[in-house]
């Protein structure tokens, strides 16, 4: 299978929404397969030569259970060289001092694996105290949507996000 894989967890369904988004408008069925997480094993993963990865934070500043339970998947998931892209959904005005942390989190358990991480964002344009998703050099460890504050910005970081993975991931 020489797809792109987008996997995705979600509790209240946007997540979900943004990865279909991404497939309709700026992939399509044939180069990119949508994947919930929590129907995910090693196996569908190791079958792309791409990855991106969505989920939202939830709780305070946890991980979607979708996620922790992937987790447990993570040591059989063969990385090589493969790019790896993350995308995460948070709200910066309801949680600003665990704004997008479970995608801080997942950054870090693929950084330990050696996975080739791609797709840094800025943090400007942000407003929020403290997020595990922050590197401490201006950017975020993947592209971080808002959609309960900044809803309208969204489109066009998707957009300029995509532009600047499109080549690693190998896509036309
Ligand atoms: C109960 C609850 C807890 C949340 N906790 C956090 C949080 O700790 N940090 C954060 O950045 N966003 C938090 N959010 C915001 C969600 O991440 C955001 O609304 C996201 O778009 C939801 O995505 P989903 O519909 O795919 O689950 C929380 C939202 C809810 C409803």
């Amino acid at each position: 299978m020489q797809q792109i894989g987008l996997f995705f967890a979600t509790d209240t369904g946007t997540t979900e929404i943004i990865a279909e988004r991404i497939q309709r408008h700026h992939f399509s069925p044939e180069t990119l397969a949508l994947h919930p997480l929590d129907e995910t094993d090693a196996t569908v993963v190791n079958a792309h030569h791409a990855l991106i990865f969505g989920t939202p934070t939830v709780g305070y500043g946890d991980a979607p259970y979708a996620l922790e339970r992937f987790l447990d998947q993570l040591d059989a998931v063969e990385f090589g060289d493969r790019p790896v892209a993350l995308f995460g959904l948070g709200d910066q005005m309801g949680y600003p001092d665990v704004f997008v942390d479970a995608l801080g989190m997942f950054h870090a358990e693929l950084q330990a694996r050696g996975a080739r991480l791609i797709g840094y964002w800025p943090t400007t344009g942000y407003d929020y105290e403290a997020s595990k998703a922050d590197l401490g050099d201006g950017r975020f460890c993947g592209l971080v949507l808002d959609e309960d504050n900044q809803p309208e910005l969204t489109e066009a970081r998707l957009a300029h996000w995509i532009e600047q993975i499109r080549p690693a991931l190998g896509a036309v």
